[in-house]
């Protein structure tokens, strides 16, 4: 799971570096055997040439017969000898010993996929063109190397091992159209042919896949399946419609994720963002909160971003260094996150869920204690019922699809043993700001945040009868560019009896957060 954190491709840089290094001692140590065997090779052409110019009677002197002898038999074992040490051995020795030994994880095959597989996601949901990508251009923007022709088809295989046609289809066209452009090839024509034809088929463009399975047939004519194929399509039409210009491409993306809102998750991901509702368009929207002593000397910055349900923004609530040591407490400790699956109460991991995360204890640091009790300074929540700060480090395109923070009720085991009730509030500490994507985005809501860094997002997941607010429904956007680092924090029930009591009323505007600014009337 090593593509699933900024954190280990890092290392992963650094096994990078080992290996080239490896490698150049490699080629210093066969330069030096090959020029050895250059001298042998020099010696052995003066000395014949020595006896070339003596003539046949050379080989009539003993002395000389003997050293031709010699040079033939023993000395000819030296050579090959140098010929067959090739100290390739000893060297892939070395470098499978510090990848075994290493702290830094080698990735294997499933992370080469999952790394693929991420490309995909983002593609999907930031609209990305196949080509764009492959060129490394992402939003008009240069941002890296272009793929060769093998990266890319590497991509369509990824693609097509889940049995995602639709984006096999993508990669495999672009593939064959750099394969075009490369001396050398990258990789064989052929091979991209069959994944092509297969994928078209698959999209229901039967005709196009006869056509190139027709011409993978020419180009390799003893390929093993390109003639059955060919006759396969062939028997499929029937004959029919076979006259006149190729139809276009159908490609359909398939829902098979079975996530009903992903298009307007998507959208918010991308920033398309609806319109606010006339009726909260022109109320106040940031309030110095100063409602606490320790406020009064420091107010905190507060950014209303939705008054129903209560969404807000506490600024510069943590400052660069905090984040810095929280990182580094977190960094060794962080594992693949897991969900809870609501029917057996078991966490596990999910394609849904890719991110790395630790909890970080109260006492671990000070810093930890004091960024808990500051928590309590801006929510007026009591802090003793939460639970322990949890880090995350998203990694390539590492995601959360929309979910509920609260434990809903159909849900077995739910913080039962905690005792503590549901969760009632979230918070949410920006602790990077990725350069593109990584939005919290609030799908029934129409919100998203961008994270801001040394900023906290906060909103409530319970309505005052405590009932779960099924609106709160929330997800974190693949990341596109850059890194994305979160804190969360979340509170609940228990303890909160005083400073938010249960109400008759599920009114919003009961959610104020200490001293509200006066609101201006309703339009
Ligand atoms: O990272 C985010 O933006 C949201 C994370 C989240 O919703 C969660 O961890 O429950
Ligand atoms: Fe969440």
């Amino acid at each position: 799971d090593l593509f699933t954190a900024i954190a280990d491709l890092e290392h992963m840089l650094g096994a990078e570096k080992g290996v080239a290094n490896v490698i150049d001692d490699y080629i210093v140590a066969e330069q030096k055997r090959l020029n050895d065997l250059r001298k042998y090779a020099e010696e052995y052409t003066s000395r014949n040439l020595h006896a070339e110019n003596v003539g046949p009677e050379f080989v009539t002197n003993p002395i000389n017969a003997y050293l031709l002898i010699k040079r033939l038999t023993t000395e000819w074992k030296k050579v090959e000898n140098i010929m067959l040490n090739n100290r390739a051995e000893g060297f892939i020795k070395n470098i499978t010993e510090t990848r075994s030994k290493s702290l830094v994880k080698f990735p294997g095959e499933d992370d080469l996929s999952g790394a693929a597989v991420a490309l995909l996601r983002l593609q999907d949901t930031y609209k990305l063109d196949t080509a764009d990508l492959s060129n490394g251009i992402i939003g008009g923007e240069k941002v890296s190397n272009k793929l060769n022709g093998h990266d890319t088809f590497e991509v369509g295989r990824a693609a097509y091992n889940q049995k995602d046609y639709y984006h096999c289809l993508m990669w495999m066209q672009v593939a064959l159209n750099k394969i075009e452009n490369e001396n050398p090839k990258s990789v064989e024509e052929s091979e991209i042919l069959e994944y092509l034809a297969y994928s078209l088929y698959q999209q229901g463009n039967v005709r196009r896949a006869l056509a190139l399975t027709k011409r993978l047939a020419k180009i390799s004519p003893n390929h093993p399946r390109a003639k059955g194929n060919v006759k396969w399509y062939e028997d499929m039409l029937q004959g029919k419609d076979m006259q006149g210009d190729l139809p276009p491409i159908v490609n359909k993306r398939v829902e098979w994720d079975g996530i009903v809102e992903r298009d307007a998750y998507e959208a918010l991901c991308r920033g398309e963002i609806p319109p606010v509702e006339p009726k909260w368009a022109h109320k106040v929207h940031c309030y110095l909160k100063r409602d606490r002593p320790f406020l009064k000397l420091a107010p905190i910055k507060v950014e209303i971003l939705r008054y129903d349900p209560l969404a807000v923004l506490f600024k510069e609530v943590i400052s660069d260094s905090e984040i810095a040591v929280i990182k580094e407490l977190a960094s060794p400790m962080l594992k693949r996150a897991t969900v809870q699956n609501s029917k057996t109460g078991e966490l596990e991991h999910a394609t849904y869920r890719i991110s790395k995360s630790a909890w970080l204890k109260g006492d671990l640091s000070p810093v930890i204690d004091r960024v808990n009790r500051r928590i309590e300074e801006f929510t007026n929540l009591n802090q003793k019922t939460s639970e322990e700060l949890q880090v995350a480090n998203y990694g390539l395109g590492g995601h959360y699809d929309p979910h509920f923070d609260f434990a809903r009720k159909e849900e077995k085991n739910a913080f039962k043993t905690l005792n503590t009730g549901n969760r009632i509030a979230t918070v949410l500490f920006y602790m990077s700001q990725p350069e593109r994507g990584g939005a919290t985005v609030f799908n029934q809501l129409g919100t998203a945040v961008f994270p801001s860094k040394n900023d906290a997002l906060f909103w409530y997941n319970l309505k005052r009868s405590g009932d779960g607010d099924l609106r709160t429904r929330h997800a974190a956007c693949p990341v596109l560019l850059g890194v994305k680092w979160v804190s969360n924090k979340w509170i609940h029930e228990r303890g909160q009896e005083f400073t938010r009591p249960c109400g008759l009323h599920e009114d919003v505007q009961e959610n104020f957060i200490g001293d509200l600014a006066p609101l201006p009337n309703d339009p």
